[in-house]
This record gives structure tokens, C-alpha cells and sequence, in this order.
């Protein structure tokens, strides 16, 4: 029996990066977290500890803060591109890379001169907005080009009708009574895959992000899986870039409040939002020409 080393990747995980853009007084700012992961040649480095091939974490870190202020951060796969191809481009045992960037959205606090005045000239207070978390993961292969995935996450969404479910397979230890009215609640961790290297990921997620959320709230729902269908099938019918949606979502299960001990009816208004446990829904809906998708899931 022989052992040998399998598939590996190293790299320098949540790199915390704040960019101040300095607009005069007015500032910007972007607020992301990235992680770098390379693989290639690195047998080496395994197997004898020599460390000729390995680009040191530290400097991927470095590198992350040095791109931001040299090319500053606009669209967070733009900037991953950016990185993936630099570490394949730069370094001849680097054969891959993978670029994972989480941004945090912040909202301006509007700051007036006084009472009755207009906004103060320089603008330079945010508060961190409650959205949700922007995502995306980029490889660059140099053999089999990139792979763009982007996404979101901790997007919480409720229906307080409109949700049903009943017909379901009832077995001796089913006691889940069937519902033509219910809470539906979720929180979405949505991915979806481009075809290719666009240029407008800013519009891309704001699309894509409605498309999920009009969905949720126009769907009749049957069950948290035809929603979960309907809002995949909603982003890829609104944005031809891209070719599939994977989505997580738990069931955020919401039971009425039995009021009656206390004399009370109780027609769907008080509810316990209990926090666990949950269903857990996942899926993927792709279009059927969707090209193969390589590593980008990886
Ligand atoms: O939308 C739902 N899907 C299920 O599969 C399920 N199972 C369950 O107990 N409640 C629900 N709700």
C-alpha cells in the first residue's frame, strides 16, 4: 500500500478589509472580508517540507490590502478576478486560485450643519446597514479560465400568508396537522453561477437579489420547496448571465399560540417563532443549457 497526497489548497482566510474612498469631505467606503486559497505544485512543501513553491499566506493577506489601495474595491467579483488571476499570472507553481470576498453594506448617517439647514458638507458617518451579506467566489484556472459565482446570505424574508401546507405523506409518528394558512419565513443563502466574465456585477446582484425577493412575495406557496423552485427559476428567467441558483433555506417555523386556556381565539395574529429545530430546504435550479460547471462549486 502506498499513500500519497490528495487534492489540497492553502491560502489566508478572512483578510478584513476596509477601503476609504476620499471624495473631498465626503467619503465611501466598502467593507469586505477575503479569502484566498491556491493550489498547484505543492507536493513539496507536503511531503519534505520545503517551502520553495509556497507564496506565504501572509503575503496573500498583504496582497489583499495592497489591491485595495492600488485599484481600489467597486465589484466584489471584479476585485476577486483581480486577485485569482494575479496569484496564477504571478507565480509559475501557483496553478489555481480561489477568491472568496463577503461584503457588509453600510448606510450613510445623514449629518445637517444644524436646525433647518442642509446636510454638512463633509459626509463621514455610516451605520452598518441590517441587508444582508453580499458573497462571492471566483476561481481562475490557468488552463481552464474562471469561474464567477455570486450570491448573498442572512437575506431574512416573511410572508404572513400565502403559505400552505397540506397533502403531505402521513406516517404513524406524523402529527403535523395540515394548513391552508400559515407564516412562511426564511433566511436565503443564494449562489448563482455566470455563463462568463461580464462586466456589470453591481446590477447583476441588485437583479438578482429582487428577482428572489418578488418571488418570495408573489409565490403562493405550497411548500418552502416550490418557493425555493419559483425563486430560482425567477432570477434565471431575469438574468440571462446567469445559469443556476443554488439556494439554502430554513424553514423559520412560526406555530400559532393555543389562547384558548386564557378564553381566547386565536385566527392566525400571535405566534411562537421558534428557532429550532428547522427544515432545511436546499436545491438547485439551472437552465438546461447550462454549461458544465467545473469547479465553481468547489
Ligand atoms: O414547506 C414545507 N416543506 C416541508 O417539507 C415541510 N415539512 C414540514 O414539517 N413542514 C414543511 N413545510
Amino acid at each position: 500500500m502506498a499513500i500519497v497526497l490528495g487534492p489540497n489548497r492553502y491560502g489566508k482566510a478572512e483578510t478584513r478589509v476596509v477601503r476609504v474612498v476620499r471624495d473631498g469631505g465626503t467619503h465611501h467606503i466598502k467593507d469586505i472580508n477575503v479569502s484566498s486559497a491556491l493550489s498547484g505544485d505543492m507536493e513539496d512543501v507536503h511531503l519534505t517540507g520545503d517551502n520553495g513553491n509556497v507564496l506565504p499566506t501572509d503575503t496573500q493577506k498583504n496582497t489583499a490590502y495592497a489591491f485595495a489601495k492600488k485599484y481600489g474595491v467597486d465589484q466584489i467579483e471584479d476585485f476577486a478576478l483581480l486577485l485569482a488571476r494575479h496569484y496564477v499570472d504571478s507565480q509559475a507553481p501557483i496553478r489555481h486560485a480561489r477568491v472568496e470576498i463577503e461584503e457588509y453594506f453600510w448606510d450613510r448617517i445623514p449629518v445637517s450643519d444644524g436646525p433647518h439647514l442642509g446636510l454638512r458638507e463633509e459626509q463621514y458617518s455610516f451605520v452598518r446597514s441590517g441587508r444582508e451579506v453580499r458573497t462571492c467566489v471566483v476561481h481562475y484556472d490557468q488552463d481552464e479560465g474562471a469561474t464567477i459565482v455570486s450570491g448573498l446570505k442572512n437575506l431574512v424574508v416573511l410572508n404572513s400568508t400565502g403559505s400552505e401546507f397540506h397533502g403531505y405523506v402521513e406516517d404513524e409518528f406524523t402529527t403535523l396537522k395540515p394548513t391552508n394558512d400559515r407564516i412562511l419565513a426564511t433566511e436565503v443563502s443564494a449562489q448563482w453561477r455566470h455563463r462568463g466574465e461580464h462586466g456589470s456585477f453591481g446590477r447583476s446582484y441588485n437583479e438578482a437579489r429582487q428577482s428572489l425577493l418578488e418571488a418570495f412575495a408573489e409565490t403562493h406557496s405550497l411548500s418552502l420547496q416550490q418557493t425555493l423552485y419559483q425563486m430560482g427559476r425567477r432570477v434565471l428567467n431575469t438574468r440571462k448571465e446567469v445559469c443556476e441558483v443554488r439556494m439554502v433555506m430554513p424553514n423559520k417555523h412560526h406555530f400559532l399560540v393555543d389562547l384558548e386556556p386564557f378564553g381566547m381565539d386565536n385566527p392566525n395574529e400571535v405566534f411562537f417563532a421558534a428557532d429550532r429545530p428547522y427544515g432545511l430546504i436546499e436545491g438547485s435550479v439551472l437552465t438546461d443549457d447550462a454549461p458544465a460547471a467545473g469547479f465553481a462549486w468547489n
